[in-house]
């Protein structure tokens, strides 16, 4: 899978909140996007996921501009969002949260419920457990196991770490780590540690512009820390 953006502008009103960003992330990778509060970060996500028109800018999957897609059809094209907030359903159950989005993708009864499930341990054995009823480390478990029954070759998660325990916080890097090479995953992240024991590459917005990118082997803590650091 071959993803990129090419100069994404958006604008809410008159304020410009992202400029010119362009990436890309190649196949079986980890990227990360780092930046503070306020850099463009979700923002950006919601344009890749076709939640918000960009101004101007591309959307490139496989090399077909899907610019102008519905979310939905991002979504069977094979991009899944996990987003912040994590948007569960919190009347249903674990295992109806799982089952729906599996239903929906055409993907029940492929194993792919049994495989997100395997992953995550914790859901299986609360499978009954209503949704609303989770800590906040088990919601976003099943948001990523709930992302994962759709078959994504690209995972975009914002902010998986936020306000999680750090037990859950390092099952959650050991599942991305091991999904890598099966799938493209794009991270948005401000727990820096998390960031760099998981991503192969980095960008860093800063007020909606890409100010450093760099291989994950070449990028120094210190380097990122100065762009993050508040
Ligand atoms: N719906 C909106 N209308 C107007 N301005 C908005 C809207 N959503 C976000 N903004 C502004 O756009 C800028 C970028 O916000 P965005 O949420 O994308 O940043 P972020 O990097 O994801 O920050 P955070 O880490 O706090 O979520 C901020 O200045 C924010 O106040």
């Amino acid at each position: 899978m071959q993803f990129r953006i090419e100069e994404l502008d958006q604008h809410y009103g008159s304020a410009q909140v992202l400029r010119h960003v362009g990436f890309g992330i190649a196949p079986g990778e980890c990227l990360a996007v780092l930046g503070r509060n306020g850099a463009g970060k979700t923002t950006l996500l919601r344009c890749i996921m076709g939640l918000l028109a960009p101004t101007s800018g591309r959307v490139l999957l496989d090399g077909q501009d899907i610019t102008g897609w519905s979310p939905h059809r991002r979504s069977r094209a094979g991009i899944a969002y996990v987003p912040q907030g994590r948007e569960i359903f919190s009347e249903l159950t674990i295992g109806e949260n799982i089952e729906a989005a599996a239903r929906a993708h055409g993907t029940y009864g492929t194993g792919v419920v049994e495989e997100a499930v395997s992953l995550f341990p914790v859901l299986r054995e609360m499978w009954k457990r209503s949704g609303g009823a989770l800590s906040g480390g088990q919601q976003q478990q099943l948001a990523i196991a709930r992302a994962l029954v759709t078959r994504p070759r690209l995972l975009i998660l914002d902010e998986p770490t936020e306000g999680i325990q750090p037990n859950i916080v390092a099952a959650i890097g050991e599942v991305l780590r091991a999904l890598k090479g099966r799938m493209s995953i794009l991270l948005v992240e401000q727990y820096l540690d998390f960031a760099i024991a998981t991503a192969d590459a980095f960008v860093v917005l800063s007020r909606g512009a890409v100010v450093e990118t760099g291989r994950a082997e070449v990028m120094s803590r210190e380097n990122l820390t100065r762009f993050i650091a508040v």
